[in-house]
C-alpha cells in the first residue's frame, strides 16, 4: 500500500492493523485529521555523523548564555536522570517524581543564569540542532492540506519556536504546547510559566489545554509521532477519537527497548533519522480516495 513501510528501519507488530487504520483515516479525508507530534528527537534528529544532536534544553545548556559552572551542573543532571528517563525496567510511577526533580532542578539552574530573551535567537542559530531530513516536506504538506499540527513538547517552548522559525516552517497551522520562559521587564529569565510539562505527564498537559482540542473537535483522526513511551498519551485530550496511528522513533538503547516500543507504537522506526516514512503516510492520507 505504501512502499516505504517495507523500508529496513520499519518494525510493526501488526502490519494488517496498520493498514486498516491508514485506510480508515484516508477514507475519512484530511478534514478529519490532526497531527500531534513530540519535538525533541522526533521532529529533530537524534544524531548526525555519529554525534548526538541537542534537545531544546541542551541548546541552552551548551550555549554561551550559560556559565562554565552552570554547564557542568546541567551536564551532571543529564547524566543522572536521562538513563532513568529511558529505562524500560522501571515503572513510570517510579520515574515520574524523578523527572519532576530533573526538570525542576534544570529550570532553577537556567533561571540562575539570568538568560536574556534577545539572545535566544543567536543561541539557536549557533547550536547543532537539526530537524530530521524531510522536515520541510512534512511541515509544508500539512500546511498545504490545512491539517493542524500540534507540537507537544516537554522541552522549552521559546527555544522550540525559534528552531522552527529559523527553519522557515512555523506555519499558521502549527500550535505548540510546551514549557515557556517567563521574562521580567528587562527581558531576563525569572521563571517558567504554568504547569511543568515533563516526559511522563503529557496527558495532564493535554487536559490543561482542552481549549486546543475543543477547537479541533471535528478532527477525530490522529497521526501521533513520538520518541518516548511518555509521548503515547499526547492525544488523550482529543474529542471522540475514531482512529489513531502511532509512529515511534526508537533512537537509543534499541535492543533493550524494542519489545516495549513494538507493543506500544503501531509503527516503530529504528535508528531512522528521516521523515521519509511519516511523509509517505501523510501523502497517502491526504490523497484522493
Ligand atoms: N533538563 C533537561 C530535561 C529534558 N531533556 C530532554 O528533553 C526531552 C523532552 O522534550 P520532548 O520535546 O521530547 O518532549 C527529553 O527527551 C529529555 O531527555 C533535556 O535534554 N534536558
Ligand atoms: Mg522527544
Amino acid at each position: 500500500m505504501i512502499p516505504e513501510l517495507s523500508n529496513p528501519s520499519v518494525c510493526m507488530s501488526d502490519p494488517q492493523r496498520v493498514e486498516e487504520i491508514i485506510e480508515a483515516i484516508q477514507k475519512a479525508g484530511p478534514n478529519t485529521l490532526q497531527v500531534i507530534s513530540d519535538f525533541d528527537m522526533t521532529l529533530t534528529r537524534f544524531a548526525y555523523n555519529g554525534k548526538r544532536c541537542p534537545t531544546c534544553h541542551n541548546i541552552l545548556d551548551n550555549s554561551k548564555l550559560i556559565s562554565e559552572e552552570g554547564k557542568s551542573q546541567l551536564k551532571e543532571l543529564l547524566h543522572t536522570y536521562y538513563p532513568i528517563e529511558i529505562d524500560t525496567n522501571r515503572p513510570v510511577e517510579e520515574k515520574q517524581p524523578l523527572m519532576v526533580e530533573w526538570w525542576t532542578k534544570a529550570h532553577e539552574l537556567l533561571v540562575q543564569e539570568h538568560i536574556k530573551k534577545d539572545l535566544l535567537q543567536e543561541a539557536v542559530r549557533e547550536s547543532d540542532a537539526m530537524l530530521r531530513e524531510g522536515y520541510q516536506l512534512f511541515f509544508d504538506h500539512l500546511q498545504e492540506h490545512s491539517v493542524p499540527l500540534l507540537i507537544f513538547s516537554a522541552g522549552i517552548g521559546d527555544v522550540l519556536e525559534e528552531v522552527i522559525r529559523q527553519a522557515g516552517v512555523f506555519h499558521p497551522n502549527v500550535n505548540v504546547i510546551s514549557n515557556y520562559m517567563d521574562f521580567d521587564e528587562t527581558g531576563t529569565l525569572k521563571a517558567f510559566k504554568g504547569e511543568l510539562i515533563h516526559i511522563y505527564n503529557k496527558r495532564e498537559g493535554a487536559l490543561l489545554n482542552t481549549g486546543h482540542f475543543q477547537e479541533l473537535k471535528s478532527r477525530h483522526n490522529v497521526l501521533l509521532l513520538g520518541d518516548s513511551l511518555g509521548d503515547l498519551t499526547m492525544a488523550d485530550g482529543v474529542h471522540s477519537m475514531e482512529n489513531i496511528l502511532k509512529i515511534g522513533f526508537l533512537n537509543d538503547k534499541v535492543e533493550e527497548r524494542m519489545s516495549c516500543y513494538v507493543n506500544a507504537y503501531d509503527i516503530v522506526l529504528v535508528k531512522d533519522e528521516t521523515m521519509v516514512v511519516p511523509n509517505a503516510i501523510l501523502h497517502h492520507l491526504t490523497s484522493a480516495k
